[in-house]
């Protein structure tokens, strides 16, 4: 579905350089911390700034050569885009209804009713999370084929987070060709969705992995210096010093959970291992 093949993009001392694929049907997750370039990713994709170097391939095509048809199979939200403030939810309708020729107006008044969006109130009385609602749904209300969502969760409370992550759950469970791409800071929010992560730190994928053998293959070993020395490290990915010996990464759990049974192993939380990764020693 989409094909990034070492885009490039410098701004002063920041340098993106990034390559990856996603595969049609499936959702993945884009994470890291402000400033690691998931914007600019996004921006890049869309072509909504240059890029230095590197290849964008959108539906098999260069992104650049897409149709007008083509470009209404994409339904985005960018962290710093939104209808104006002045116009209601009625009249977003219209121009959705204008631009798109596949909108489905019954569904989008329909998801309005259900997330009491005000049709007649205008946006800019909307709360964080009213707007966050009605900017994902102006991405989906036209059976777009892929999203691209940018931090669309940002600000937003628990409960207006899980209202968001199950209208892209629905989404989802429509149409198995449909597929998404979605950035957040927040791991949890990519946990419970995605089907695939890659990690973004300064510009650059520190970590691709399925979220299931994120979960399942990936442990934390806290153990003492002297256990550390006597430690196979084949399967090590990273190690952290730490006041009582070391905090190893591995993402294969299993086998010194089998060989070491007595020492302590941790699930190690989404967050732990992207921290791991990138502030832990190489092995
Ligand atoms: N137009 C620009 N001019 C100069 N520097 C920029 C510009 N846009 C982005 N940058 C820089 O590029 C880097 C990556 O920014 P980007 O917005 O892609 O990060 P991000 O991962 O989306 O962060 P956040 O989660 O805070 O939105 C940052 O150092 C930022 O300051």
């Amino acid at each position: 579905m989409l094909k990034i093949k070492d885009l490039k993009k410098s701004y002063d001392l920041f340098q993106l350089d990034v390559s990856f694929e996603i595969p049609r049907g499936c959702i993945t997750g884009l994470i890291g911390a402000n400033g690691a370039g998931k914007s600019t990713i996004f921006k890049g994709i869309l072509d909504l700034i240059s890029i230095d170097g590197g290849t964008i391939e959108i539906f098999g095509k260069d992104y650049k050569t897409l149709s007008k048809k083509e470009k209404e199979k994409l339904g985005v939200v960018l962290a710093e885009s939104g209808f104006s403030g002045f116009l209601t939810v009625q009249d977003v309708a219209k121009i959705l209804e204008n631009m798109y020729s596949q909108f489905d107006k019954a569904m989008f008044f329909d998801y309005c009713k259900r997330y009491q969006l005000p049709l007649k109130k205008q946006i800019k009385e909307f709360s964080t999370g009213m707007k966050a609602k009605l900017k994902i749904l102006t991405a989906i209300s036209h059976k777009a084929e892929f999203l691209l969502l940018d931090e669309p969760t940002t600000g937003l409370d628990v409960l207006a987070r899980e209202d968001l992550l199950s209208m892209l759950r629905e989404y989802m469970e429509e149409n198995e060709n449909r597929t998404i791409l979605i950035s957040s800071h927040i791991s949890t929010d990519l946990e419970g969705l995605c089907d695939d992560l890659y990690m973004i730190d300064n510009g650059k994928v520190v970590l691709h992995e399925e979220i299931d053998t994120l979960l399942g293959q990936y442990g934390l070993l806290k153990i003492s210096s002297e256990q550390y020395d006597t430690l196979d490290k084949n399967y090590l990915l990273r190690k952290k010093r730490e006041s009582w010996g070391y905090a190893c990464l591995t993402n294969q759990k299993q086998f010194y959970l089998e060989n070491y049974p007595s020492y302590t192993m941790e699930k190690g939380s989404i967050d732990e291992v992207i921290t791991m990764m990138i502030k832990g020693e190489k092995i």
